[in-house]
């Protein structure tokens, strides 16, 4: 994660920053008007008073009219009142269309999460980029959501700068009269000049030190995520009931409390973080708010000087000083956003290195045939695959026919390739080598989204989710009530349904909501069958289906597996050959290659082969 110290050049600053801006005005069009249109209206207000509060000065100090004095207040009055009420009307406008900016962005980099190849969420730097890009997010903003503030600062300030000047010209170019003697420098074009640069110079020191002090916040980004993760893993192990248990029995909080509360630590008293600040951050800082009073300090000296000599009016001298502090305030502000945009482009060139990680699953265009008569035949020829960044073959050379509507056992010893064999087949990988054919075509010419609507699939280490038992069988909100139930009576749930107290209704675990209800593994594994048979897909694989079933709901599943499977093409997984019995063809695995196949009676004959040493293996323990 070194990515956070990279520093981009100005020009690949500027692009990163345009693309991160396009991204959100593509999305959310009205959150960047509304915000726009806010930042745009509070640069502008501020000088109506400026202007008008000059303008009562210069009446009371001069004429003193009553009734212009009178209709003046009125109207600066009424125009500040009108101000702030559009002002109020337009803050509420952005917060309505800012709210939850975080889940914005979270969906911006979820989107992707969900959608790009699953072989890239086994790459550890994705994860790795992914998690350093929240990191960096939770830490300061940085990222997506420092473009938005940094480009609605650069905006505002860019008017606040042209505003204040057109105010503060005059204070230069105003002449003050010859009966004022030696004053009369003040008219001296290098005087004035000379008093300007010394000015532009003073108002660029406080944000070049505040910009150093921000480097090295920035330079500890990678220490402040790592900080950060700890702080989450550690700080957080009382409030996690799977390692309660474990923490009393050996005590490892006081292990847990050492990482995360030691004054070393990252965040502690004597951590990097207070190190910096007692030293060159502190003094940066102290040193950019130092420079800011001795820009005032010159402003004052020069406009009251001015002022003194007879070059303006009393009302102006508070005019000037209020602009010319604006349009030091502004450049301030320039020179610091700029300088965070700079550091914030490495920020998001991590989060656009992550949206452009490619995917190569999405080029197929061809439709799935929708069979009603199910007949999709898949055939593997010659398919080899190694997992990424690993030498050893997975699978190698495999070849086989699904034969269509039939059930097809897997077996094989542990590592033999089965799930790989799966994963494959459902494109969640593409093999090596070879092909994987669905009637006749490679699989990667189809549409990839349509060609995984054909399997239901329990994998060994499925996942349910804490959401109501509904909405997990059929895998969405909306959903056919009678058709879950069913699904659920087919894999054995019925007797638990019932005692469910909101019935399809009722959440699973209890993360999220006290009435949710605690379910055992053997009971997740038969609502993980029900949502495969919900899905009504023409192919059903079960890898493991019955593992954590006891022996009663085992056998309840291989008595009604015909009922279960109907029509569809089956493929079952399983280590307990006795249940393989029931398939009408068995292919056996080992080292990655299918070694035999046939039906188990005619597997058992040979009795060199691997299936009659693992039948004999289990065998034993049974006779
Ligand atoms: N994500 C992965 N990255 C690298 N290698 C992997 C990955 N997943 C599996 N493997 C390796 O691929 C080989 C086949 O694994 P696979 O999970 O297909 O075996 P299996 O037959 O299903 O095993 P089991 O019976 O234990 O479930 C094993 O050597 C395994 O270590």
């Amino acid at each position: 994660m070194s990515q956070n110290k990279q520093r981009l050049s100005w020009l690949e600053m500027l692009k990163v920053n345009q693309r991160a801006y396009l991204l959100f005005y593509k999305r959310y069009p009205r959150m960047i008007l509304s915000r726009f249109a806010l930042i745009i209206w509070k640069a502008l207000t501020p000088y109506v008073g400026i202007y008008f509060s000059a303008l009562i000065i210069e009446e009371l100090a001069g004429a003193k009219n009553p009734g212009r004095i009178r209709f003046l207040v009125l109207l600066t009055l009424f125009l500040i009142a009108a101000g702030s009420l559009v002002t109020a009307l337009l803050e509420k406008w952005k917060n309505v269309q800012s709210a939850g900016m975080w889940l914005k962005i979270k969906k911006i980099l979820s989107e992707k999460l969900f959608e790009t190849d699953y072989v890239n969420l086994n790459e550890t730097k994705n994860m790795e980029l992914y998690s350093a890009i929240c990191q960096n997010h939770n830490s300061a903003g940085w990222g997506l959501y420092r473009t938005l503030e940094d480009c609605e600062a650069l905006c505002q300030t860019v008017i606040v700068i042209l505003g204040g000047a057109s105010l503060t010209l005059s204070l230069f170019t105003s002449q003050v009269p010859e009966s004022a003697g030696k004053y009369t420098i003040l008219n001296n074009p290098l005087f004035v000049i000379l008093i300007a640069l010394i000015m532009l110079a003073v108002t660029c020191i406080s944000p070049v030190l505040a910009g150093k002090a921000g480097r090295y916040l920035t330079s500890l980004a990678d220490i402040h995520n790592l900080g950060n993760r700890m702080f989450s893993y550690y700080g957080h192990l009382g409030y996690d009931t799977k390692k309660a248990a474990d923490m009393r029995i050996y005590r490892q909080d006081k292990i847990c409390e050492k990482y995360n509360l030691n004054k070393e630590s990252t965040f502690g008293s004597r951590g990097v973080f207070a190190r910096y600040q007692k030293g060159p951050v502190g003094f940066y800082l102290a040193g950019a708010s130092a420079v800011s009073g001795i820009f005032t300090g010159i402003a004052y000296v020069f406009v009251c000087l001015k002022a003194w000599a007879g070059a303006f009016g009393l009302g102006a001298v508070t005019r000037y000083v209020a602009s010319i502090t604006r349009v030091y305030g502004g450049i301030s502000t320039l020179i610091t956003t700029m300088e965070d945009m700079r550091s914030n482009a490495a920020f998001l060139n991590m989060v656009f290195e992550f949206l452009d990680i490619p995917d190569h699953m999405y080029q197929g265009s061809l439709t799935v045939e929708k069979r009603n008569d199910r007949k999709y035949e898949v055939e593997f020829r010659n398919v080899s695959f190694q997992y990424p960044g690993s030498q050893e073959y997975a699978l190698k050379d495999v070849n086989i026919k699904f034969e269509i509507g039939k059930k097809l056992a897997v077996v094989g010893m542990n590592g033999s390739g089965k799930t790989t064999f799966i994963k494959l087949l459902c494109r969640l990988y593409d093999p090596t080598e070879g092909e994987i054919l669905l009637n006749g075509i490679d699989i990667r010419k189809y549409n990839y989204r349509e060609y995984m609507t054909i399997f239901s699939v329990v994998f060994q280490d499925f996942k349910l989710f804490s959401l109501p038992l509904g909405e997990n069988v059929a895998a969405r909100t909306n959903y056919d009530r009678e058709l879950v139930t069913e699904a659920l009576e087919k894999a054995g749930f019925k007797q638990r349904l019932a005692k469910m107290p909101h019935g399809l209704s009722t959440c699973l675990y209890k993360e999220y909501t006290e009435s949710g209800v605690s379910i055992s593994g053997g009971e997740a594994q038969k609502i993980a069958i029900a949502r495969a048979l919900y899905k009504n897909a023409p192919f059903i694989i079960l890898d493991e289906p019955t593992a954590s079933l006891d022996p009663v709901a085992e056998a309840e599943i291989y008595e009604k597996f015909a009922e279960i499977v109907g029509d569809r093409t089956a493929i079952y997984i399983s280590h307990r050959l006795s249940s393989c019995k029931f398939c009408d063809k068995i292919a056996v695995f080992h080292h990655g290659t299918i070694v035999q196949t046939g039906t188990h009676q005619s597997l058992l004959t040979d009795q060199t082969g691997i299936y009659h040493t693992l039948w004999q293996a289990q065998a034993q323990y049974y006779t």
